[in-house]
């Protein structure tokens, strides 16, 4: 009888790889076979790039970013929460952006089994400090994923474990930072028509006029009760970016434009003309969780070329000669 092994078989390369990122940060890097790929920084539960299968960069980080905790990484998607901005007695937009989460290998099942097979697990629970601070047991499970067609996926699954009866309250954001060839050539579809809390003049509430939103100054709104998608169109790059967002109701639209990007140490002067955020988001409306509760907020990302999605040019319209 041989006691020889079978030649092993080719691994494949992995589709997850834990490596170093900027200043020796722990970072997880998704790749799909066709090309597309994700990364993501334990600092803060922290997606920072997201390629199409082109390798081109979808999402905007700063140059000037600092990737040294306790600040929050300029750009990508830092997570809002239990906080959004300063609604409340944290700090801005809460802690979860600025603390170490910590890879699940084996989460609790998913309701819904998602088509991807590349995504990561991660898991923020409070810290003693935490507890000081904002006092309440959760665990806070958010799983990156990417899809075969190199959609950015991120589904976001918070439990109240207060074992003192408590229930806690809280407001979130995926406050994306999407990259764009120029401001002033963008526009976003599907905030037409509704009401927003303007945060440069005291959250006052206005109505949206009918056409699709263009930018020319600073724009830092908070759209409320949103639809399920969003589109971003570039024209210059012709490319649309869609979002479709669950358990979100709201969308926050920032761009600090020329004065407030100068005033930022980690944002270059010019690159507020690069980006764009659009932030899936629950703020109007703060989530309540009793203890044993869990709440379920998903956003989805996709970008396709322009001609597939603008209003005019969708494919079906076309057909039906509408
Ligand atoms: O500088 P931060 O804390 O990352 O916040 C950036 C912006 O985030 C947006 O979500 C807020 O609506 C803005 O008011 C805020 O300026």
């Amino acid at each position: 009888m041989s006691t020889e092994k079978a030649p092993a078989a080719p691994s494949a390369p992995s589709a997850v790889e834990l490596c170093k990122g900027v200043n020796g940060l722990d970072k997880l890097v998704l790749r799909e076979p066709r090309g597309s790929s994700a990364e993501v920084y334990l600092y803060g539960g922290h997606v920072t790039s997201w390629k199409n299968d082109h390798g081109e960069e979808l999402l905007f980080v700063s140059s000037k970013a600092v990737f040294k905790p306790p600040k929050a990484i300029r750009g990508g998607i830092p997570i809002c929460f239990p906080q959004f901005s300063n609604l409340g007695s944290l700090e801005q937009h809460g802690f979860a952006r600025n603390r170490f989460w910590t890879i699940e290998t084996d989460p609790p099942p998913f309701p819904t089994t998602t088509s991807s097979k590349t995504f990561v697990d991660l898991i923020l629970k409070p810290s003693e400090e935490d507890m000081k601070i904002w006092p309440h047991g959760f665990e806070f499970r958010l799983r990156v994923a990417l899809g075969p067609g190199g959609d950015l996926m991120l589904t976001s699954r918070i439990r109240n474990t207060n074992t003192d009866g408590k229930p806690f309250t809280f407001t979130f954001a995926y406050h994306t930072y999407f990259s764009v060839s120029d401001i002033s050539e963008v526009r976003v579809e599907g905030l037409e028509t509704l009401d927003y809390l303007d945060n440069l003049q005291n959250r006052e509430r206005f109505t949206e006029q009918g056409d699709a939103i263009t930018f020319e100054s600073e724009v830092d709104k908070i759209y409320l009760s949103t639809p399920t998608k969003i589109a971003i169109l570039d024209h210059e790059k012709k490319r649309t970016f869609v979002i479709r967002k669950d358990g979100l109701p709201d969308a926050v639209v920032w761009n600090p434009w020329d004065k407030k990007a100068k005033a930022m140490t980690d944002f270059g002067d010019d690159e507020y003309k690069h980006m764009l955020c659009v932030e899936a988001a629950a703020v109007e409306k703060p989530i309540t969780l009793k203890p044993g509760e869990e709440w379920r907020g998903r956003q989805e990302l996709s970008a396709v070329p322009s001609s597939y999605c603008s209003g005019q040019l969708d494919p079906q319209k076309v057909l039906q000669g509408s």
